[in-house]
């Protein structure tokens, strides 16, 4: 199997074993087909931010497609051990899996959209041993994926507009992680990657500059920059702190000047050491005073949004920055901690039973029905809605915040609103046209500028208006009340 593949090949085990001894469980007890709805959300925005940015669907879609069990992962799950060496699955349960075919209707936000706690990403429906088999996976793929998308949007929104290469490969949590997060990290705002196999596979501009290993395996640093400029002689960008920042950048004109009667343009220069706002400034009159008013001044070295927002706060004379290590493993919060929860059951009869998952603390009790999100809008997004669409709504348009009922928002009639779930699967069908990764990156920006920046801040952003419409918020409210006998 290629690697670029691996999402459109049975991953079928890609799970945790109690999906499977869930699964048969269910069999045995003739619950299997019985229709149930489930939804993938988180709970809280991560890196303490006030939004996050959907990603992972197309990945997860290509997942669901290929859902079924091939021989050689049957031969695998027949051949399971359990209490006193018996095979853990019946054989004919095994024989159910073979014959077993992806028939849920999922609905989900598209990627490069802006979500909050508590909106469903993902709503799947369907015969509860499928719908509940893929809440690993579809954790696993959509929970990494949105966790770049938004450390890189929050990067590329420190940035301002400059470009931000994503140069992440070497410290990323293996090979898809780095594939992956290239992919999330383009949605979110990165303009290129230095990932070749994500450039292939994703058809994701590649950029880059050289390592210091080249300057050291010359005897000096304008031998070096000499060799490469007459190797790539457009826009060579050359990496100037092998030895003495100043001096290399001296040294980089000094190239740049000899090569230019031969058609050389000169891409700049690459900062990745020392005070890169003291340097850059440096650089700068350097570069302009030789005439070099359009070199690039390229900067990396362990930065993030908040080095960057610092770094521009100095004054740094920096235009394109080189992201890795904090943007690809979202250094300072690894894990989204998005969950998939029941939220309905049909019973024989046909009637819908809503579920929910009760806890201690409030924050973790799911939401019971079959959840949509409406978000309304006034030029920027000023809330959301999430709503049963099994029950019909009241007149009066009214989202209550979950963790505090005082704050409730009336949204006058005739605002504009939008649905956020869009249909992908239909009974098993794909019917959603995926975007291509230029209309994703698209999106992200687009959703970005509907958001108040008092949402985009990274000091304690204001919380943004997401909350339960008032008649699903009452009904969670007695469900709960009931289920705890009060
Ligand atoms: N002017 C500045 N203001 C804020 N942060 C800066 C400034 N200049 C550099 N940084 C950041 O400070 C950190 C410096 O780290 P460190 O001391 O390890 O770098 P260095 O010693 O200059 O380089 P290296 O160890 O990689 O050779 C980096 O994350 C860098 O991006
Ligand atoms: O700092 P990041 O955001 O992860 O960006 C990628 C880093 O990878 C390269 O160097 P590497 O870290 O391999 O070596 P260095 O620290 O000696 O520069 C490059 O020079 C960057 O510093
Ligand atoms: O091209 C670069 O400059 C580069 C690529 C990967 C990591 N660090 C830098």
């Amino acid at each position: 199997m290629a690697l670029k593949d691996i999402y459109a090949t049975s991953l079928s085990l890609l799970t945790d074993l109690y999906q499977l001894t869930m699964a048969y469980g269910y069999w045995k007890k003739g619950m299997a087909e019985q229709e149930a709805v489930f939804h993938l959300y988180f709970r809280k925005n991560p890196f303490q931010g006030g939004y996050t940015i959907a990603a992972g669907l197309e990945h997860a879609v290509q997942f669901l497609q290929e859902l079924h069990f091939t021989d050689e992962d049957l031969a695998y799950i027949a051949g399971l051990r359990g209490g006193q060496g018996q095979p853990l699955f019946e054989q004919a349960f095994v024989e159910y899996l073979r014959e077993m075919r992806f028939s849920c209707s999922v609905d989900a936000i598209p990627e490069g959209t802006a979500v909050f706690p508590g909106e469903p990403l993902v709503r799947v429906r369907g015969p509860l041993l499928q719908a509940q088999l893929v809440e690993t996976p579809l954790l696993t793929i959509v929970n990494f994926e949105t966790l770049i998308a938004t450390k890189a949007a929050r990067i590329a929104d420190a940035a301002k507009g400059d470009t931000v290469i994503e140069f992440g490969m070497r410290r990323a949590q293996g090979i898809d992680g780095a594939l992956s997060a290239s992919r999330a990290a383009y949605i979110g705002g990165a303009a290129a990657t230095s990932n070749l196999l994500a450039g292939q596979l994703y058809d994701i501009p590649v950029k880059g500059t050289h390592a210091h290993s080249w300057v050291q395996a010359f005897d000096t640093e304008e031998e070096a920059f000499l060799a490469y400029g007459q190797a790539f002689p457009h826009d060579s960008v050359f990496l100037v702190d092998t030895y003495d920042t100043l001096e290399g950048v001296k040294n980089a004109i000094k190239v740049a000047k000899q090569l230019q009667p031969s058609g050389f343009t000169f891409g700049g220069i690459r900062l990745d050491s020392g005070d890169l706002t003291y340097l850059s400034k440096e650089a700068r009159k350097l570069l302009d005073a030789a005439g070099f008013t359009e070199a690039n001044i390229v900067a990396s070295n362990d930065l993030d949004e908040h080095i960057i927002t610092s770094l521009k706060q100095e004054g740094a004379k920096i235009n394109v920055w080189g992201v890795g290590t904090k943007m690809v493993t979202a250094y300072d919060q690894p894990a989204l901690g998005g969950v998939y929860k029941l939220a309905a059951i049909r019973q024989l009869d046909g009637a819908w039973e809503y579920k929910v998952k009760l806890s201690e603390q409030r924050a973790k009790t799911s939401t019971p029905g079959m959840l949509q999100v409406r978000r309304f809008r006034d030029g920027v997004f000023i809330a959301d809605m999430i709503y049963n669409e099994l029950e019909s709504l009241p007149e009066h348009t009214q989202v209550v915040d979950p963790l505090d009922s005082t704050r409730r928002k009336s949204i006058p009639p005739g605002t504009a609103f939008e649905d956020l779930l869009l249909p992908v699967f239909k009974d098993g069908t794909l019917i959603y046209d995926l975007p291509d990764l230029l209309t994703i990156k698209a999106r992200t920006k687009a959703q970005l500028d509907s958001l108040h920046e008092s949402i985009r801040r990274y000091l304690n952003p204001h919380s943004y208006p997401a909350g339960l419409e008032g008649s699903l918020h009452q009904y969670k409210l007695d469900l709960i009340l009931r289920l705890r006998g009060e």
